[in-house]
């Protein structure tokens, strides 16, 4: 009891301090670029910066101080908030899974009152009571065991140690944590200082409503990572209530830990692994279109929405998620015009709907911001053409996800079988000695795209390959075929400048170009 205070008194003192840093680091600007399309947004959402022209979009009324007679509007906002959170939970028909949190929801879902059924959405003080978390057994298992067999509650972020700021937007803080000094998570929580709460409260005046939106937010996100199962959604380990000093209930979502995506950092790393992200990316999307919940968009597609889980992309804020269609009337063909800062499009208005928006919405960001920088950049020659098409058939929207996932999945099916390599009938100008069992420990150069920052160690299919990197690096008199690999089962291999360094490396086989030092 008495360490759960300090708990709680530890989460408002972070939310103090993000808030904090988020005022010192608060840049005009700063807020969305990505485009939006909602029925029920309001001006507590995030500001559009390039929302599509046609489509339904809210004015955002000026922000105000005056907060007499504003209390219903907000309380509006908070009724539409949790309806479209209800809604997410109530969509039976593709209903999936029947982990913890679902069986809870089927008990949170009986007719209360508006606060009940709030206070009743993700809140596990129940199950916490009759399944405690095994926190002993966290420190031997694996994720997945240890995610699949139970629901981390507010007794597992009880302990958590290594607390570490990893960001925050405009509405939530997240923090590192390590669980029973073994388990990573992140952990998610209303940012008391960040933007959407300080205009809030600016505005209506209540901390507590203000809240109670925001949270909303956290709550909607829970409630899309339980639904939308996915290798390429973050998952959700579970959730706290707990009361803050001036706030009851305030929720943190203990969530799978990732690396917020540094496009910069991207660009430098192998293409391979670039390749790996556009896939997952793609893979997420493909799932997206065809949902357990319907068809569903990102409205919010900037880089920073996304994570790296093991090399792996991740999207980690769906607060922004949507499954709204957009309406649209035969006779008013602007309806379905999709606004993007380079371009626009018209889709075809079919059953008073604007036809396929969602999916095309996701594949036209998909391009912008992640195809056009990662995908053909550097890729081996073989696969530029089959590139190029990917990168232009989504930039002119010509293909669904369907067709888009089948031509990346080609590209990887090309590529870990070597196809990509040229006919190797072509001969090596130099001969190399094998040494097995060998490594070379110094002799290292400096090569682009490198997976080590002080040596040159690039990725392979064979031994012909390295070869021929060999070959064409000035500086390459041997090389290293390590006993790692890549995600794509190609070997890691380090180039050297000579082998006056080699020793007996299990696993590991050395070639050395005749005629360079051996000594
Ligand atoms: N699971 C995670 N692992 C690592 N970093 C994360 C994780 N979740 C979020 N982040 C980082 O925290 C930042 C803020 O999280 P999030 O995007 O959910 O907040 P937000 O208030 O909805 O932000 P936004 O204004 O961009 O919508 C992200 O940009 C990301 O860099």
């Amino acid at each position: 009891m008495k360490r759960r205070k300090m708990v709680v008194a530890a989460g408002f003192c972070l939310s103090f301090f993000t808030g904090t840093l988020m005022n010192l680091l608060f840049i005009p600007g700063f807020e969305h670029h990505g485009e939006r399309v909602h029925r029920h947004h309001h001006e507590n959402q995030k500001p559009d910066a390039d929302a599509p022209v046609g489509l339904r979009v809210d004015e955002l009324p000026p922000v105000e101080t005056a907060t007499v007679g504003r209390l219903p509007e907000l309380q509006r906002q908070i009724r539409e908030r949790l309806d479209e959170i209800l809604r997410y939970r109530q969509t039976r028909a593709h209903w999936v899974g029947t982990g913890p949190l679902e069986r809870r929801r089927l008990m949170d879902l009986e007719p209360r009152s508006e606060w009940e059924v709030y206070k009743g959405i993700g809140k596990n003080n129940n199950y916490e009571q009759s399944q405690p978390t095994p926190a002993v057994s966290i420190a031997t298992k694996s994720h997945r065991e240890f995610t699949r067999e139970s629901v981390l509650g507010c007794s597992s972020i009880d302990n958590v140690t290594n607390v570490q700021y990893l960001g925050s937007g405009y509405t939530k803080a997240v923090y590192k944590a390590t669980i029973n000094s073994s388990f990573s998570v992140a952990l998610k929580s209303v940012d008391f200082g960040g933007h959407d709460m300080e205009n809030c409260v600016k505005k209506y005046g209540s901390s507590t409503d203000c809240y109670k939106l925001a949270s909303f937010k956290i709550v909607k996100e829970m409630t899309l990572m339980e639904r939308l199962q996915h290798p390429n959604i973050l998952k959700l380990y579970g959730y706290c209530y707990q009361d803050n000093n001036d706030i009851k209930d305030t929720v943190t979502a203990i969530t799978e830990l990732g690396s917020p995506l540094e496009m910069i950092q991207l660009l430098q790393t192998p293409w391979e692994e670039r390749f790996r992200i556009c896939l997952s990316l793609m893979r997420l999307l493909h799932y997206l279109a065809r949902s357990p919940l319907g068809s569903v968009t990102l409205l919010d597609f900037r880089p920073r929405q996304f994570v790296l889980v093991e090399g792996v992309l991740k999207v980690t804020d769906l607060d922004d998620a949507s499954v709204e269609e957009t309406p649209c009337s035969l006779s008013s063909p602007s309806d379905c015009l999709m606004v993007f800062p380079a371009r626009n499009f018209t889709l075809p208005c079919h059953k008073g709907c604007c036809e396929g928006i969602n999916e095309k919405r996701n594949l036209y960001n998909a391009y912008r911001f992640f195809f056009t920088y990662l995908l053909p950049h550097s890729a081996p020659s073989a696969l530029r053409p089959l590139l190029d098409k990917i990168v232009n058939s989504t930039g002119e929207l010509i293909w669904g996800t369907d067709e888009t996932l089948v031509h990346l999945e080609k590209v990887l099916d090309i590529y870990r079988n070597g196809q990509y390599l040229k006919n190797n009938t072509q001969t090596h100008k130099a001969e190399y000695k094998c040494v097995s069992e060998a490594s070379i420990a110094a002799e290292n150069y400096r090569c682009w795209p490198s997976y080590q920052h002080d040596g040159c160690l690039l990725s392979v299919f064979s031994v012909d390959e390295a070869i021929e990197v060999c070959e064409s690096h000035a500086q390459c008199q041997a090389f290293v075929m390590t006993n790692q690999s890549t995600w794509t089962g190609h070997q890691l291999v380090l180039f050297k400048t000579g082998a006056a360094s080699m020793t007996t490396a299990p696993g590991k086989l050395t070639y050395i170009r005749l005629g360079a030092a051996e000594s």
